[in-house]
């Protein structure tokens, strides 16, 4: 059978980008994507957002939902200082198949956590399997109807702390309109609305930066 667009992403990975060079990985996918065949990954206008706030949060433990290829986990982890990890969900197991060798050919396996698994189901293991506290920064780009419930699972589970940034992608393209209700007009989270455009084309979308502020 025909290869999937994953695996196709991979080739082009493997054929233009350079082992050990995260930033050739992400123009590589960049290129594809925007040339050869549209994908779901943050991309690059989008993408330059995410690595202003991740410079700016400078996270010890990053929470990312949804991995898809692995292109906005490599993004964050190119950024992480030795130490730091990006512990990345992903529920589809070939997404996730294809997006360990997408980070394992930027050579940042050492600081990225692939967990294959459903946000709700993970969630609540996160303290007692991988010994996490709080995250500093939690990137949301999975299923757009679990921003919301997976949000308040994160409080109820004390993973959200007072100054945990939120990042969620695709706020306008898919929408996520229940989760921006809440972010906004909850009084434990100052939320910044960062205007853009949905990957690799001229629809508008954008990124909400949420910080708790705490109870
Ligand atoms: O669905 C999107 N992304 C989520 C994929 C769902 C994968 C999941 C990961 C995971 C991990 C843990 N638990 C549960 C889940 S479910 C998505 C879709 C578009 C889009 C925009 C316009 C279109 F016309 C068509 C698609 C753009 C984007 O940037 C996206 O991120
Ligand atoms: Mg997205």
């Amino acid at each position: 059978t025909r290869t999937s667009r994953p695996q196709r992403i991979l080739k082009a990975v493997q054929r233009k980008a350079t082992v050990g060079d995260p930033q050739s990985v992400i123009t590589a996918i960049d290129h594809f994507c925007r040339h050869r065949e549209w994908a779901m990954n943050v991309g690059d206008e989008k993408g330059s957002i995410l690595d202003s706030v991740v410079n700016e949060v400078s996270p010890v433990t990053v929470l990312e939902l949804g991995t898809y290829c692995g292109y906005s986990t490599v993004r964050i982890a190119r950024l992480l200082p030795p130490g730091a990890c990006v512990i990345t969900l992903e529920f589809n197991p070939d997404y996730a198949a294809i997006a360990r060798q997408v980070i394992k050919w930027s050579g940042l396996e050492d600081k990225v956590q692939l967990v294959e698994g459903a946000s709700g189901d993970c969630i609540p293991w996160m303290k007692e399997h991988f010994g996490v506290q709080a995250f500093d920064l939690v990137f949301l780009d999975h299923w757009k109807e679990r921003y919301l419930p997976d949000t308040k699972l994160l409080e109820e589970c004390g993973l959200i702390q007072k100054g945990t940034v939120l990042l969620a992608d695709n706020v306008i393209c898919p929408g996520t309109p229940d989760y921006l209700e809440y972010v906004r007009n909850s009084p434990r989270y100052n939320s910044h609305y960062y205007r853009s455009h949905l990957e690799y084309t001229k629809a508008e979308d954008g990124l909400e930066k949420s910080v708790f502020l705490g109870y």
